[in-house]
């Protein structure tokens, strides 16, 4: 089977006890294909996020899942993730990637700006992440992103991009129309009335009919 165009990028809840959610995240992962984790812990030790690193690495590579640290090349390199991810307002891409190297995965932030976007890319990002699409109760959200800066970046560009914010079952599909490659979820997976391995299904079934 061909592999779908576009797939499903899952980053953690906002807080987790690891040896819990690392049980969850096996259910989600075994539900069907999920492209990525991203482990997303804010305002915690270093302590609590290697921890946490620790839990959930031996689940996401016994599944071929790799693990990208949100925020911290630096921490990503110490636990052994396979890369980071890094906004505009965290350790700048150059950095990230002298820190974690050339075979890591480094992920940027664009907002909804082509032009962060092109910056990212020319310099070497894996993938660029629009957002955010729709409300979120997961972050307070400043920078709003459009549909069709969606469209114009897959006209033009082969790097990927990732749309993020509030994506739904229900809201998911003009984005998957609209040419992102990854979609990133954390509410809708991890607090879908069914499970996480329902909504890993669903949000597979959907990205499959599109
Ligand atoms: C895939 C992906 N896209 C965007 C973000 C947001 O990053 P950032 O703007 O640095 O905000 P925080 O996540 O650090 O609060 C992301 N984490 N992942
Ligand atoms: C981290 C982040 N960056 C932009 S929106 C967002 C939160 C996405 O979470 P949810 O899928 O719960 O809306
Ligand atoms: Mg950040």
């Amino acid at each position: 089977m061909s592999k779908q165009s576009c797939e499903l990028y899952l980053i953690t809840p906002p807080k987790i006890d690891p040896d819990a959610f690392a049980e969850d995240l096996a259910a989600a992962l075994d539900a069907g294909p999920v492209a990525c984790l991203q482990l997303r812990l804010k305002e915690v030790s270093d302590d609590e996020i290697k921890r946490a690193a620790e839990a959930l690495l031996p689940v996401c590579h016994e599944r071929g899942v790799p693990l990208l640290m949100n925020d911290r090349p630096d921490l990503a390199l110490l636990t052994g993730c396979d890369g980071a991810h890094v906004g505009q307002q965290d350790t700048p891409y150059e950095e990230a990637r002298r820190t974690l190297g050339d075979e890591a995965m480094i992920g940027v932030t664009c907002h909804n700006s082509i032009h962060l976007a092109m910056e990212a890319a020319e310099a070497g990002a894996d993938y660029v992440a629009f957002g955010a699409f729709y409300p979120t109760e997961t972050k307070e959200i400043i920078h709003h992103a459009e549909i069709e800066t969606l469209e114009t970046w897959a006209s033009f560009s082969t790097v990927p991009c990732v749309a993020i914010g509030g994506i739904n079952h229900d809201n998911a599909k003009p984005l998957i129309e609209a040419g992102a490659d990854f979609l990133c979820v954390i509410t809708a997976v991890w607090k879908h009335p069914e499970g996480p391995a329902a909504a890993v299904k669903a949000f597979n079934a959907l990205m499959a009919s599109t």
